[in-house]
């Protein structure tokens, strides 16, 4: 926080309410007892509480972190229209190396901040977050989505966002190869954590050579030993190298903005499907992959399948109307590059329209007068 101020003081060019824009609510969290310092951001609830992950980051600045904060936020109000949710758009960021920082004391006091926004937001995991990190926020706030089995909800929700990406895959090599064989191409997978790996691990088991990279040794050397056992070949490349990759399809499983003017130019892919958040550096990267001729599927449609099974749990839990949702990941992402070729307009403009055409219906019912319900003021009958 403090240099979020310092920062904003010397530089007069830094308006918080600017950054803002069209967002509703920002929470600066900081407990300097546990070394939580987090922001909360809140986008849109007009279609419902807002319901989106929480990433944990060694952020190089408070300026990064709340830049991420509200993008990933706004990107949740898309995703919940996308999937025809009834959920607004937010999201959390903790500032801290998710290897060395976590403490159970600093998710629980996460836990507190989320439970004084009494309902306005639901979280869960994101990069470099995990169930049993939320274990201990649960303590603290009902408000916790992603909860493991034991505690009663639907489990880790990295499993449909990954069966998500798959069914994405499908549709895209549907469009490029007219079927939706997964075997017999090339893919370039970008990050091996709990989403990436699943993706890799289901290509390699559907036979499959990949391309990968992570940061890491040891999700590397885990994906090598599963190769091995198939008999199939990983190749590893360093982190700049894998845009460069001679493979049909790129799969980002990590960071956002890898799609931007330096990495675009690179791309020798035909397309690009993956989980990670926030693909595009800017909406105009999606106009250049389009001129490039590159297919590429929306993140906010792809990556769906987590935020399915979250939103789900909410409702009571039910894995078969999990499954069939994340199922339709498939037909959304198909009529998307379908809608795309047919009007030759970028497959970002096609998706972001469906959204807001959602969002304009659903605005409309969300003020239709319930009669059952109680007015905030007494109302003579
Ligand atoms: N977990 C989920 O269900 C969902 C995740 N996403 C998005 O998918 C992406 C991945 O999420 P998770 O798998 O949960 O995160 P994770 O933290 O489990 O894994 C991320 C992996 O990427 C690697 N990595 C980081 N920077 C890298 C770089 N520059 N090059 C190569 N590898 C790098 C990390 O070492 C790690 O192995 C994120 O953008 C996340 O927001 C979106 C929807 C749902
Ligand atoms: O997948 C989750 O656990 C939460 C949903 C989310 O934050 C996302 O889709 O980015």
């Amino acid at each position: 926080m403090e240099s979020l101020l310092t920062e904003t003081m010397s530089r007069q060019s830094f308006d918080i309410f600017q950054e803002m824009k069209e967002h509703e609510q920002v929470l600066f969290c900081n407990d300097p007892s546990t070394g939580l310092q987090a922001i909360i951001a809140i986008h849109d609830t007009t279609l419902g509480p807002a319901l989106g992950g929480c990433r944990m980051y060694p952020y190089a600045s408070t300026e990064e972190a709340l830049k991420d904060a509200l993008r990933l936020a706004k990107g949740m109000t898309q995703k919940n229209a996308a999937a025809d949710l009834d959920f607004g758009g937010g999201k959390a960021v903790i500032i801290g190396d998710p290897r060395k920082d976590k403490t159970p004391e600093m998710f629980r006091a996460f836990g507190q901040y989320v439970a004084s926004l009494n309902g306005r937001f639901y979280t869960g995991t994101d990069m470099g977050t995990t169930m049993d990190d939320f274990v201990h926020a649960l303590k603290e706030t009902e408000c916790i989505v992603g909860v493991p089995e034991a505690y009663g909800g639907n489990g880790d929700s990295s499993i449909p966002t990954a069966q998500g990406v798959i069914n994405s895959i499908k549709a895209v090599t549907e469009v490029l190869f007219g079927d939706s064989e997964l075997t017999g191409r090339t893919y370039a997978i970008q990050g091996l954590g709990k989403v990436g790996f699943k993706v890799a691990k289901m290509l390699i088991e559907s036979g499959n050579d990949l391309y990968v990279s992570d940061i890491f040794e040891e999700p590397i050397q885990a994906i090598k030993d599963l190769a091995n056992k198939h008999n199939r070949r990983v190749e590893v490349l360093q982190a700049e190298e894998i845009y460069k990759a001679d493979a049909d399809i790129f799969v980002p499983c990590a960071t956002g903005g890898i799609l931007n003017d330096e990495t675009i130019p690179e791309l020798r892919v035909k397309a690009v499907v993956g989980s990670a958040n926030n693909q595009l550096a800017e909406d105009r990267h999606g106009e250049m992959l389009h001129e490039k001729g590159i297919l590429y599927a929306p993140d906010f449609i792809v990556n769906s399948g987590g935020l399915i099974q979250v939103a789900d749990e909410l409702y009571g839990g039910n894995k078969e109307r999990v499954l069939k949702k994340t199922k339709a990941i498939y037909d959304a992402i198909l009529t998307v590059l379908q809608q795309s070729k047919e009007q030759q307009i970028p497959t970002l403009v096609v998706a972001n329209e469906m959204c807001e055409e959602r969002i304009r219906k659903r605005t409309h019912r969300n003020n239709f007068f319930v009669p059952q319900l109680q007015p905030k003021w007494k109302v003579r009958k």
